[in-house]
């Protein structure tokens, strides 16, 4: 089996200092599989976006660990942590952040042009396959839907073959129809292409397309589950939540 594609070791995240210090992070150790789609979950104010936000490399940690792949990112320069992130992790996040003057699939391939890279033509084809979006590659973001947008940000993700894909909420901007084809191109990706995705959602039903799903409460990790449904994840968040 792969090693794990992320993994964060007694991780501590304390924002502030003195009376205003807030511990958002109270020592979590997760792993996250490759080629799996992992869920976090838990009630407002436990430490979703922080975990993530650490793991990611976009704010730093205040004591423990993060790997990514073979790499600890917790004593990287900001230099290195920025080719980090552009090379090796992607990000869908719940507003979708694609460029208006660009068309879909100028956003799709912009990142891959930033980082000097050349986009791997058979992949492209058929990332743009699994979403769905063929006939809509000459259209700017303005001219596609809520769920073709972020499917654009979706496949942008993709394209470039991330280590790890870290989507915030990718479905909060969405109604129930157009979230429900995002999370199973997600789920799709994960099977086809074997891309590993860690997501963090309020939703159960998002949750519930995933392989494995991670509770949180008052910043530590309490509990966890394989092959969810939206029953069983909304029962286990009301027991946390009780
Ligand atoms: N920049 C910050 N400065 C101070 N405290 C912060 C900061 N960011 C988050 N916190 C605090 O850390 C804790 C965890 O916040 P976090 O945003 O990670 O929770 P969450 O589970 O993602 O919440 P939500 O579901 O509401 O988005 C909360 O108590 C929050 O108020």
């Amino acid at each position: 089996m792969a090693p794990p594609a992320v993994i964060a070791t007694d991780l501590v995240k304390v924002y502030g200092a003195g009376d205003a210090a807030v511990t958002a992070l109270h020592g979590v150790s997760v792993s996250f599989e490759t080629g799996a789609f992992t869920a976090i979950m838990g009630p407002s104010g436990s430490g979703k976006s922080t975990l993530m936000h650490c793991m990611a490399g976009l704010d730093t940690v205040t004591r423990g660990s993060v790997r990514i792949g073979d790499t600890e990112i917790t004593g990287l320069s900001d230099k290195q942590l920025t080719m980090l992130r552009r090379d090796r992790i992607g990000f869908i996040f719940q507003a979708f952040n694609l460029l208006p003057t660009l068309t879909a699939e100028e956003n799709i391939r912009l990142p891959l042009e930033i980082a000097g890279r050349l986009v791997d033509e058979a992949l492209f084809q058929r990332v743009v396959e699994t979403v769905g979006l063929r006939d809509r590659l000459s259209h700017k973001p303005t001219e596609l839907s809520g769920g073709q947008q972020q499917r654009v940000a979706v496949a942008r993700a993709l394209v470039s073959r991330p280590q790890v894909i870290f989507a915030d909420e990718p479905t909060g901007n969405l109604d129930s129809r157009s979230g429900a084809e995002v999370l199973a191109f997600l789920r799709t990706s994960v099977r086809e292409l074997e891309q590993t995705i860690v997501m963090v959602t309020h939703d159960p039903v998002a949750a519930s397309y995933a392989d494995r799903v991670v509770f949180l409460r008052d910043g530590r990790l309490v509990f966890e589950m394989r092959q969810p449904t939206p029953d069983s994840v909304l029962d286990a968040l009301k027991r946390l939540e009780a």
